[in-house]
Formats: structure tokens, C-alpha cells, sequence
């Protein structure tokens, strides 16, 4: 392991189908924009170092379906989130009505509990559906981060990612491994029976 590294997290992106999440990931990971990006079949996955505040961290980016007929694995890739990042498109309002029902799935599949969530508003480069006070709205009453982007334009996109590890690195409870002196040493022989506690 990298020892410059303070930790890997692994962030999902959630959303429904269209809304750009593919667009976000590769303008993030590789500064790249698709304009015929093919629909993500399954999950994708990305890997990208960043350094937050002088803290060099992994991510691993997990990039999701929003297409149902793709969606029957998704569960499984919810496990051991620590950030989630919730698209849906400003010129789309169907995609913000829908973010309750995406919403609603996190909370049941994220093992979790206080996994950070950023709502994204992306593409306002195209003519809105969608106000950024109702955006806002959303978020407060969720509990979640928010930021407007353009995957297209690269406007908010680093900066999404950047507030999202902040707050994730702010949690220590998320990213911080158990300390080893509370570990139990079985099969010790000469250890006294009263030092005892596991039932191996
Ligand atoms: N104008 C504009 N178009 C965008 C933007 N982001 C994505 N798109 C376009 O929106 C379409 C869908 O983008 P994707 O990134 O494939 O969407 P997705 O959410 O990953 O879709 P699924 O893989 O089906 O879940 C593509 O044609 C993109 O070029 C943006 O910020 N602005």
C-alpha cells in the first residue's frame, strides 16, 4: 500500500438513466466529454487519486445503471459506500422527481449509516426545468450536500468531488480503521485464563 495514501474511499454515483453521471466520471477521471456516451450496463468503475486539503486519498468511483433493466445487481455495489453522488439533469424535470425514489434506495442498501450524499444538478449548460433553489430545497431537507454542474463544460464538476471527499475525511468514523490493541489473542498458551475473554 501506498503509504502517501491516507486512505481509498469508495463513492457511488446514482441517478437516473441520461442525466450524465458516465459524462461526470470521465470529465473527472480522464478530463474527457462524450456527447454519444453509451448507456452503462451494469456498473462501470474508476479509479483517481485527488489531495484534499494535504491529504492524498484513492477513490474508487462506482458508476451505476439507471437503466432498470440493469439495475437487478445494483444493491450488491451499495456495500461499504462512503459518499454518493445523486444526478439528475436541470433540463430534465422527471430526473429531479425521481432522486426521492434514488434517494429512498440508498438509504435501504447503504450499510452505512451516516454515508455523506451530494445531490448534483448537472448539465446547466442546456435550458432549465429544473431552478437552482429548488435544488437547494431538496438538499437542505435531505441532509445532503449540493452543487450545480456541467460535464459538458467542466463547470462544478472537480469541485463536487473535492467537497464530497472533504466532508468524508471530516467523518472519520467512515475512513478510520479499529485500533489493533483492542484485538482478543486466542490460542495464547502462556497467557493467564483470567486474560481470557474469547470463546474460540
Ligand atoms: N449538454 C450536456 N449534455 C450532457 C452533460 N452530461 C451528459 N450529457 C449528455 O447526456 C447523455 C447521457 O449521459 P451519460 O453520462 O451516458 O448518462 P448516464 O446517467 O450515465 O446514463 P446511464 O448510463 O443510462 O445510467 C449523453 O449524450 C451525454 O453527452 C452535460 O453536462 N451537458
Amino acid at each position: 500500500m501506498d503509504p502517501s495514501v491516507l486512505t481509498t474511499l469508495k463513492i457511488l454515483l446514482i441517478g437516473q438513466s441520461g442525466v450524465g453521471k458516465s459524462c461526470l466520471l470521465y470529465r473527472f477521471t480522464d478530463d474527457t466529454f462524450n456527447v454519444d456516451n453509451a448507456v452503462t450496463i451494469g456498473v462501470d468503475f474508476k479509479m483517481r487519486k485527488i489531495t484534499v486539503d494535504n491529504n492524498n486519498i484513492k477513490l474508487a468511483l462506482w458508476d451505476t445503471a439507471g437503466q432498470e433493466r440493469f439495475r437487478t445487481l445494483t444493491p450488491n455495489y451499495y456495500r461499504d459506500g462512503q459518499g454518493a453522488v445523486l444526478v439528475y439533469d436541470v433540463s430534465n424535470r422527471d430526473s429531479f422527481t425521481c432522486l426521492e425514489t434514488w434517494i429512498n434506495e440508498l438509504n435501504m442498501y447503504s450499510t452505512k449509516p451516516n454515508i455523506i450524499k451530494m445531490v448534483v444538478g448537472n448539465k446547466i449548460d442546456q435550458e432549465r426545468r429544473v431552478s437552482r433553489e429548488e435544488g437547494i430545497a431538496f438538499a437542505r431537507r435531505h441532509q445532503t450536500l449540493f452543487i450545480e454542474t456541467s460535464a459538458k463544460t467542466k463547470e462544478g464538476v472537480h469541485m463536487a468531488f473535492e467537497e464530497l471527499v472533504r466532508k468524508i475525511i471530516n467523518t472519520p468514523s467512515l475512513w478510520e480503521k479499529p485500533e489493533d490493541v483492542n484485538v482478543v489473542r486466542c490460542n495464547n498458551e502462556n497467557s493467564a485464563p483470567e486474560q481470557s475473554y474469547c470463546s474460540c
